[in-house]
């Protein structure tokens, strides 16, 4: 009897744990199936990004926080503002998928762990200050004007532009990174551009194929070995220009002053940490450079053409822009300077709302290390944490318009959600976008060039999206410029 009475407790006390912590789980996003969760899902590139949306769209009805699931492991997919937040400042090392990139981006910024990040990005937070930025202005309006002649090549048709934003983004970045001068563009043209173009696919391949994780398989593959071929590219083209460029800071007492306004690369400044701080290695060097390129020339080429794709399509907006930068400019035919910048406030709140209708990068990951109470969950350590900035931006805080592209939003704080992590599309939390500024500034400055000499025209009802790591338009992205007259 005794062990009956025994043996019933234990049964009702078992299923009511059971239940109890099933109760507390985030609900998983339909589909999964046994041993593979929703993998059958992430087959094929346009089918991933319509799962990411997919499960965005379940997270936002599910309080903010669901369940995605890579064979037994649990990702939890994160849409509330604030548990985003909570989670990405608690969580700073980042999810397994990030690690692909290693080889290449080792201690940069994206890849390293939050040991040696903490210390890394407060040493090169000052290379990104706004005084260093104004002295890229005269490199983005020449750059931005090479754009505009290429472009000139193309009036009346109906072109594909990702082949001339590339040029355009991978030019200015190798500028900006590494100072590389007009001689040396056979270079960035050829080798440089080609092995950052490959080495994106690479990643993005191994992603995808779930056996190709296994660094066992991985590493014999016939992928590791043409990676292995193209990093070493990057470095034999590296090494040098680092080893000229030290001798020439040598030479001049390695003068760093942030304060001045002349053009200084971002490799001058860690070349100073490095020679004069004892801060970074060579390979450091080389892995923080790699990682400015890899994390700015996809990012800023798509949204061009994401930008572009909206004023082409809303014509009102494209005029109200075209206006402001006459005005801002005084009708006058000349670059823009660092105080023309922050009055060009409408053509800003266009691109925050392309940014807010489209983010380039619509999903990012961590690693969680430690148990993490979020809302009335508890995130167990070991498991992944991914924000969708996508469904962040698709949030009812954003009004009943959520979905609609309106820039007026922006200049009119009343409408605008009353939360600082609203709008994450550089990130959430510490590790957010250190280009942010940079490439707001770029865009302002290429827009600007671009509509002051051209009409631009598009269809966005012919838009269509695959996920690449960034959100890749692949159907009906071409764009018409035509004259202004
Ligand atoms: C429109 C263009 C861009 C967008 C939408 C964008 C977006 C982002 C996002 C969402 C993150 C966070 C990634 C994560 O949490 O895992 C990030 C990080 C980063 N971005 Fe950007 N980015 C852009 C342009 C750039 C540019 C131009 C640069 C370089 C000059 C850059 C450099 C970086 C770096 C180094 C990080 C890592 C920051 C850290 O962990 O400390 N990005 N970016």
């Amino acid at each position: 009897m005794v062990v009956a009475v025994y043996l019933i407790c234990f049964v009702v006390i078992s299923v009511w744990l059971w239940v109890r912590s099933r109760r507390l789980m985030p609900p998983v996003v339909p589909g999964a199936l046994p041993l593979i969760g929703h993998m059958h899902r992430f087959l094929g590139l346009e089918s991933i990004w319509n799962t990411i949306e997919e499960t965005s769209k379940f997270s936002l009805e599910n309080g903010g926080i669901s369940i995605l699931k890579i064979c037994e492991h649990n990702v939890y997919m994160l849409t509330d503002p604030d548990l985003s937040l909570m989670a990405f400042n608690i969580s700073l090392n980042k999810m397994f998928l990030y690690h692909f990139t290693k080889d290449l981006m080792g201690n940069g910024l994206v890849t390293s762990d939050a040991q040696t990040w903490k210390i890394h990005r407060k040493l090169i937070n000052p290379a990104f200050n706004q005084q260093v930025l104004n002295s890229f202005i005269n490199e983005m309006n020449v750059q931005s004007k090479w754009l505009v002649s290429e472009l000139s090549t193309k009036l009346g048709k109906s072109v594909n532009v990702r082949k001339p934003l590339i040029k355009f983004t991978m030019n200015i970045t190798s500028r900006i990174s590494l100072g590389l001068n007009a001689e040396d563009q056979t270079l960035i043209d050829k080798d440089y551009a080609h092995a950052f173009e490959v080495l994106s696919v690479i990643y993005y391949e191994r992603g995808t194929k779930p056996w190709l994780h296994v660094p066992f398989i991985f590493n014999r593959s016939a992928l590791k070995r043409k990676q292995d071929k193209l990093t070493e590219t990057l470095t034999n083209i590296l090494n040098p220009v680092i080893h000229k460029r030290r001798l020439e800071m040598k030479m001049n007492s390695y003068n760093n002053n942030e304060n001045d306004d002349k053009f200084k690369p971002l490799l001058n400044h860690l070349l100073y940490l490095a020679d004069e701080q004892n801060a970074f290695s060579d390979t450091e060097i080389r892995e923080h450079l790699n990682t400015f390129v890899i994390a700015a020339y996809d990012t800023s080429t798509v949204s061009l053409t994401l930008l572009l794709m909206m004023i082409g399509w809303h014509k009102g907006v494209q005029e109200r822009v075209y206006n402001e930068i006459q005005e801002v400019l005084n009708n006058e035919d000349r670059d823009f300077t660092k105080n023309d910048l922050p009055k060009l406030v409408y053509l800003e709140a266009v691109i925050k709302e392309t940014l807010r209708c489209y983010p380039t990068i619509p999903i990012i990951g961590r690693q969680v290390d430690v148990d993490m109470k979020l809302g009335k969950y508890t995130i167990p350590a070991g498991s992944s944490c991914g924000v969708s900035l996508h469904g962040i931006h698709r949030h009812p805080m954003w009004g009943p318009d959520a979905d609609q592209f309106n820039p007026d939003r922006w200049l009119d704080p009343a409408r605008l959600p009353n939360l600082a992590n609203a709008f994450v599309a550089f990130g959430v939390g510490k590790r957010y976008c250190i280009g942010k500024t940079y490439t707001m500034m770029l865009m302002k400055i290429a827009v600007g060039h671009i509509v002051r000499q051209y009409h631009v025209q598009s269809d966005l009802s012919r838009l269509r999206f695959q996920f690449e790591g960034v959100l890749q338009p692949t159907k009906g992205h071409r764009i018409t410029f035509t004259k202004r007259t």
